[in-house]
């Protein structure tokens, strides 16, 4: 499973975080968060990284251009778009990108906003459901009704987002069988400053639930 932390905002974090198992980390490119960080803070944060770490984009809104260019510039490898796109800007975004992961949110009010996923997954890689907020795009902390969720399959690879800390994600995943796991405030400080005694309780958590499951197997 692919275990993403979100919300980097700090090099030498980015690094524990990976040593720690994070198979992807997450960094946001919304001026208006207070997770914001620019290209130059995005490539300290990426240098230091091994290869197979996924180092993931978060925009909201932002044009092609914007997004290309801050891709190439900070050696990003996925985009993960979390605000109005259409699934023809994501079709436009991959012929602009055509070798980088193109990730898809949705803010989930209700078991009928399922319905808008079908119109993606021509055009994505890989779907990340998040929780709705009225005033916040994402790292709300919010969680989504994991009871709608235990039949969802869209047919592409996807994260389960929203709300997700060391001491809830057992139960989540009790329920969910998503492709991957996204979490940011349940493993923070303060937004952008990662704890990394509740990163190492998750992965701690995690391998406990890998191990049961190898040993009822
Ligand atoms: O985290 C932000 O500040 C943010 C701002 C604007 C758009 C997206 C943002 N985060 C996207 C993420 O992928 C978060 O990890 C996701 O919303 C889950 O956050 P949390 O509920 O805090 O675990």
């Amino acid at each position: 499973m692919r275990i993403k932390i979100c919300g980097i905002t700090q090099p030498q974090q980015s690094v524990a975080i990976a040593s720690l198992g994070a198979t992807a980390l997450g960094f946001i490119c919304v001026p208006t968060s207070p997770r914001y960080v620019n290209v130059l803070q995005i490539q300290a944060a990426v240098a230091p990284l091994p290869h197979h770490i996924d180092k993931i984009g978060v925009f909201a809104n932002s044009s092609i251009q914007e997004i290309s260019q801050t891709v190439v510039e900070s050696g990003l490898t996925s985009v993960q778009l979390h605000g109005n796109e259409s699934p023809e800007f994501c079709h436009q975004l991959r012929q602009a990108l055509p070798d980088v992961e193109i990730i898809k949110a949705l803010r989930i009010r209700s078991h009928e906003h399922l319905q808008q996923v079908t119109e993606y997954t021509n055009y994505i890689d890989t779907l990340l459901l998040d929780a709705y907020h009225p005033q916040h795009l994402g790292g709300t902390g919010q969680t989504l009704d994991w009871t709608m969720l235990q039949q969802f399959n869209p047919g592409c690879p996807w994260f389960l987002a929203g709300g997700l800390t060391p001491d809830n994600i057992l139960d989540a995943l009790s329920l969910v069988k998503p492709n991957g796991i996204d979490l940011s405030s349940g493993v923070e400080r303060k937004p952008g400053d990662k704890d990394l005694d509740l990163v190492a309780k998750l992965f701690l958590t995690l391998n406990s639930y890998a191990s049961d499951r190898t040993i009822s197997a």
